[in-house]
């Protein structure tokens, strides 16, 4: 098992240049099922998840071929296939399979997804939508089969506006009989961006960045290229990194109409942020405490939860974190506790009393963000730190240690 060897106490300085999103990329990779030809996906990142999507398509006879960050998908010859458990259980995203089969082949057949053990993730919210719009669920022996003779369109309420479960509704309607609208929909940047690679395809969608998504069935989708957005967790957890270290950190390749919860956070607790039509900027000293509290797009991301606690541990003061989009997404909070952090957790909130200093220490991530974060705290930390556990972090940061190299870190990775 690999794991980070980092020592403490540099400044962050320099800049990075931000990847394509995971979150956005794999419904993509799953949307090109709806059609027949050659897809060109620009901007792809090099990761775990990504590797995994690639090798579930293939078993359903999609040709994949990467060239630098784009790849050239090829779904002419798709077959129906069954899903192996352990492909499904290594990440959440394989949930998206359900939408695209769903629309496409009028039929699927997999089992319950897995990913990071973040809190329970139901996903009776894709259940639903899809039997909104005519598919007929069965769920046994640990296998969810969905049918429908035809899909039809209909109104979609959510009880909470679940980000794969409106991108999984999206990609069952687009091929509906009539209209689908999407109320209370998730209003994540990706999933505008799933909206635009499936115009480009030929649907007709409205509205994905509001709370209400219309959709327009259309009888077949056509190949398209497209870029995907970049990432703006990465972008997110750099900035972080860059206050944590009392650096100067510029992410390039970043809208910051995507981090807007963010770095106001961030200037609210004594950064400077600068941001650009493309960039931002950050140059930290001094830390103050504040309270962060998740929510869905556009409130502070969960995403990031992780790594602003890392940042609020060394922070003047005390600060609440509360986290209200997963149950269990405070595992980092021990391995913090080892670096001489002082949180206590009390249901939803961290409570986190600022420390002069970290001490490095030997960690272990628990999942992709409270990797990260464990990271960053160990970038700040006084002494060397062992972060174990990398096939995590692998998940979701794109070439996360050679990127902080870049910008001055001592880290290196090793067996
Ligand atoms: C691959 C991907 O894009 N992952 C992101 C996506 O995950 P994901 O799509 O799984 O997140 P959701 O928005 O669906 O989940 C949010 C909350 O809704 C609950 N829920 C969800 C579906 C459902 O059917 N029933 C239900 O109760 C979940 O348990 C969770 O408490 O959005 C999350 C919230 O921004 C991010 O943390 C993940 O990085
Ligand atoms: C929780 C995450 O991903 P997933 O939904 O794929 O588990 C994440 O990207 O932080």
């Amino acid at each position: 098992m690999e794991k980070f060897i980092v020592k403490g106490e540099v400044r962050l300085n320099g800049s990075i240049r931000c990847s394509g999103a995971k979150n956005a990329t794999l419904p993509i990779m799953a949307a090109t099922l709806l059609c027949s030809g050659l897809c060109i996906i620009h901007n792809v990142p090099q990761l775990k998840d990504i590797k995994v999507m690639q090798d579930i398509l293939s078993l359903f006879g999609v040709t994949i071929k990467r060239e630098a960050s784009t790849l050239i998908m090829d779904t002419s010859n798709i077959r129906v296939s069954d899903i192996p458990e352990h492909l499904m259980r290594e990440m959440r995203a394989s949930i998206f399979l359900m939408g695209p089969l769903l629309g496409r082949f009028k039929k699927v057949r997999l089992s319950y997804p897995g990913g990071c053990a973040i809190g329970p993730r139901p996903i009776d919210l894709h259940l639903k939508a899809l039997t909104r719009i005519g598919a007929k669920v069965r769920e046994s022996f640990g296998y969810i089969e969905a049918e429908a003779e035809k899909l039809v369109g209909n109104e979609i309420h959510f009880d909470f506006p679940s980000v794969g479960a409106t991108e999984n509704a999206m990609m069952a309607a687009v091929l509906a009989e009539g209209t689908t609208m999407i109320r209370n929909a998730a209003r994540e940047p990706e999933i505008t961006d799933l909206q635009n690679f499936l115009n480009k395809m030929g649907a007709r969608i409205k509205g994905a960045g509001t709370d209400t998504i219309t959709i327009e069935g259309v009888s077949r989708l056509n190949p398209a290229e497209h870029q995907i957005i970049p990432d703006r967790i990465e972008a997110g957890t750099f900035l972080l990194a860059g206050a944590m270290t009392r650096g100067d950190v510029t992410i390039e390749n970043i809208s910051p109409d995507f981090l807007f919860s963010v770095t106001n956070k961030i200037q609210e607790i004594g950064a400077d942020i600068t941001l650009g039509p493309n960039f931002i900027r950050i140059k930290a000293d001094e830390i103050r405490a504040t309270d962060v509290k998740t929510l869905p797009h556009p409130g502070f991301p969960t995403d990031l939860q992780a790594p602003i606690l890392s940042l609020l541990s060394i922070a003047k003061g005390t600060s609440i974190v509360t986290e209200t989009i997963f149950e269990n997404r405070f595992k980092h909070v021990d391995e913090l506790t080892r670096m001489g952090a002082k949180i206590k957790v009390e249901g939803r909130s961290a409570i986190v009393r600022g420390v002069a200093n970290l001490t490095g220490a030997v960690v272990a991530a628990t999942d992709l963000r409270a990797g990260g974060a464990l990271v960053l705290a160990a970038l700040a930390a006084e002494g060397i730190s062992e972060i174990e556990n990398v096939h995590y972090i692998d998940r979701g940061y794109e070439h996360f240690e050679r990127k902080l190299q870049s910008l001055g870190a001592d880290i290196l990775r090793c067996q």
